[in-house]
């Protein structure tokens, strides 16, 4: 941690601060310590990068991961940066290949100058620093800057030059048959990090850089990012077979250049280090608007929750942003007297076996039907089955007895890509929501499966996120019922002048003061709170609501389950809308006609109620329907943009008019519902 001084007591600070109860307090004495004891002994790490699809997942986005993961400040013998190609799309490959030859000069560009971040896209985004001169910082630039219109330009047209595919050939795997759903497997090594000729423009090692796509066919399951993960853990067992394995998403670069060594340190501290069986950073996004349109920046997830769950045995796997042991995320159980082997992984290759034969090998482990019969995604690697395969096998890790850790430095150690519009946003929350659930209803509930593994308050922890989904159902009834009841003069709550209402006011006032003084002190903005309160409404009722079905469905085996990607692209007019905090929709899902209907459900059930109450007519008297009154009238403010996308807006992200139209029907039905 020397040269950093800007962070005394080094990056665990943020989670464990509150709730670790100071675990690793005198950790800035045992960094140093390590570092002097371990020097060149260092352990080494595999670093495994997911893509999906070159459309939703832009290969210079996914290559600009890479070589931020490429140019940590750790040893490059000792670093191996490999991707899994879900969408087995050339384009993405020929990307790769452009990512090895841009790395000669990056690399030793990051390092001559120290810059951060080491992902060019994030870099150049920022203007010029004077680290190094103008001359050498538009030389690299305009390198970038032309590989990623080549690569664009590919992507664009779908195709690669000829001229280029001589190049290397691994382009030579892919024939005008393949598809993303029917290709053998491919493994390429891009730069052997043992070869001779492995080294960059200064004649530096580079690390280990390969692509692989492993094989798919329309008859075999391919389970998703977890099976992309465990045909990593495999294939990269017979490159570089590392003890320490660390994952992120494609759209997950890394923002600091110390986080392996920060990492590390938890591993191999002496006391504790031998129990942790995972280390798990936060998810930051550096697209959020200022005032948290969509609620997706995490704050308080990311600083209550998780801390919180760090204090209690360690934070769920988040699937990105993690360090594992390769052992622990193959299935090894806890034992008090575990120690690990820090020099495992394959030193020198045997002189006769060429990189050839070993893509060959690796070749034959990422083959569709190499899981057959096997332990894979069960008792080995990342559990199959689940749409949140991170948190389910952070559970059976947990249950096998170790611990986790959470650490989340001042400097954020990864920044990616969140939801930039609401499609997307609940899209992602119904893969969550749905995911926990499914958990929480399986044999690996927290409670049952956790039983006498962790601690009760741990499980508790776990089943927050459990029971997203289930809780679609009381937010519904709230929203409708109390709305209905007011417009047709029935009183659901006590009067508000008798003592039985102070419950709900209690409830009420501190349920939403502790909410704003969690958001405000996690760093988001008073708008933000309320745009949050409003997303949680909007998830609540569309997407936890859809999980529950799914969850449910599933369990009766009429559905299968899916893994929908969330794009980290969008349209010009849409971002633009979103840079102003523009709400969009400008398409008709069911989600959206929900939505409209509860919004005018409420307004109409406020103006009946209020003018009801206004002639006196049913014999309605204010103190028995003010707590309908706020509650609805509450839902009318927290709807307003609802209204206007409905209303006044023109723009192509406003309410369509045909859900307007059917929320319309849908109010109308409502009235028809007999509440008493
Ligand atoms: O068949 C698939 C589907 C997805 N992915 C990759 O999985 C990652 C996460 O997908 P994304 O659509 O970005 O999902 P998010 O909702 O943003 O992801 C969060 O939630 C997921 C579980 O729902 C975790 O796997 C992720 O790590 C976590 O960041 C991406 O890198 C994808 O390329 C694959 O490799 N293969
Ligand atoms: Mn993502």
């Amino acid at each position: 941690r020397v040269g950093r001084p800007g962070r005394p007591g080094g990056g665990g600070g943020g989670g464990r601060g509150g709730g670790g109860g100071g675990r690793h307090g005198a950790r800035f004495t045992i960094v140093i310590w390590i570092w002097r004891r371990y020097g060149d002994r260092l352990p080494g790490v595999d670093i495994f990068v997911c893509t999906a699809d070159p459309l939703s997942e832009p290969p210079s986005l996914v290559i600009s991961t890479i070589l931020s993961v490429m140019a940590y400040n750790y040893p490059a013998e000792k670093l191996s940066v490999y991707l899994s190609d879900d969408g087995g799309s050339v384009l993405t490959f020929y990307a790769m290949w452009e990512a090895s030859l841009f790395a000669k000069h990056w690399l030793p560009f990051c390092k001559r100058y120290n810059i951060e971040p080491r992902s060019p896209a994030a870099y150049f985004s920022e203007s010029y620093q004077d680290l190094c001169t103008p001359k050498e910082w538009s030389f690299i630039k305009d390198m970038y800057d032309e590989m990623t219109e080549r690569i664009d330009t590919a992507v664009i047209s779908r195709k690669i030059p000829e001229e280029i595919r001589s190049n290397h050939k691994g382009f030579y795997e892919w024939n005008p048959e393949i598809t993303s759903k029917n290709h053998q497997p491919i493994v390429q090594v891009l730069i052997d990090g043992k070869d001779q000729k492995g080294v960059d423009s200064e004649g530096n090692v580079l690390p280990t850089l390969v692509y692989m796509a492993r094989e798919k066919r329309p008859q075999h399951h391919h389970n998703f990012k977890a099976g992309a993960m465990n045909a990593l853990i495999r294939v990269s067992s017979v490159i570089s077979n590392s003890p320490v394995i660390m994952n992120v998403d494609c759209d997950m670069y890394s923002n600091n250049n110390d986080t392996i060594r920060d990492a590390l340190c938890f591993f191999l501290d002496e006391e504790m280090g031998h129990k942790i069986g995972f280390v798990q950073y936060p998810q930051n996004y550096n697209n959020m608007t200022k005032n948290n349109l969509y609620g997706n920046s995490l704050h308080v997830i990311n600083e209550v929750e998780m801390g919180g769950m760090d204090s209690l045995g360690g934070p769920l796997y988040v699937g990105t942003g993690c360090f594992h042991r390769r052992e622990i995320l193959c299935g090894k159980r806890f034992t008090k007297d575990y120690q690990e082997d820090w020099n495992g992984g394959i030193k020198g290759r045997i002189q006769d076996t060429s990189i050839g034969e070993i893509e060959e090998k690796a070749k034959s482990l990422a083959t569709c039907t190499y899981e057959h019969d096997t332990q894979w995604g069960d008792e080995i690697g990342l559990k199959y089955g689940c749409p949140v395969e991170d948190v389910i096998t952070g559970l059976a890790i947990h249950c096998r007895g170790w611990e986790s850790v959470y650490s989340n430095p001042t400097r954020p150690a990864f920044m990616g890509l969140g939801p930039t519009t609401l499609a997307q946003t609940l899209l992602q929350h119904k893969r969550w929501s749905e995911g926990s659930f499914s958990i929480f209803l399986s044999k690996y509930c927290p409670f049952l499966f956790g039983h006498g593994k962790t601690n009760l308050r741990h499980q508790m922890g776990y089943c927050i996120y459990g029971l997203w989904a289930p809780n679609s159902l009381p937010t519904l009834y709230y929203v409708v019922i109390p709305s209905l009841a007011l417009l047709k003069g029935i009183p659901l709550f006590p009067k508000i002048t008798s003592p039985w209402i102070a419950p709900f006011i209690y409830a009420f006032c501190v349920k939403n003061m502790y909410s704003l003084y969690e958001a405000l002190s996690c760093g988001d903005t008073l708008k933000g709170w309320w745009n949050g309160q409003r997303m949680w409404l909007v998830k609540r009722i569309t997407s936890f609501l859809f999980g529950a079905i799914d969850t449910v469905r599933k369990l009766l085996g009429l559905s299968k389950m899916t893994f929908v990607v969330t794009p980290k692209v969008s349209v010009e007019d849409e971002s633009k809308r979103y840079e102003e905090e523009i709400m969009e929709f400008g398409s008709s899902t069911p989600e959206y006609v929900i939505i409209a209907t509860i919004a005018l459900l409420n307004l109409v059930c406020l103006l009946g109620g209020l003018s009801q109450i206004m002639t006196g007519a049913w014999n309605i008297h204010l103190d028995a329907f003010s707590p309908q009154l706020i509650l609805c009238g509450m839902l009318v403010i927290t709807n307003m943009p609802f209204y206007e996308a409905m209303f006044l807006r023109n723009d192509k992200g406003k309410i369509p008019f045909t859900v307007t139209l059917a929320s319309f029907g849908f109010v109308m039905l409502d009235f028809l519902v007999p509440i008493v």
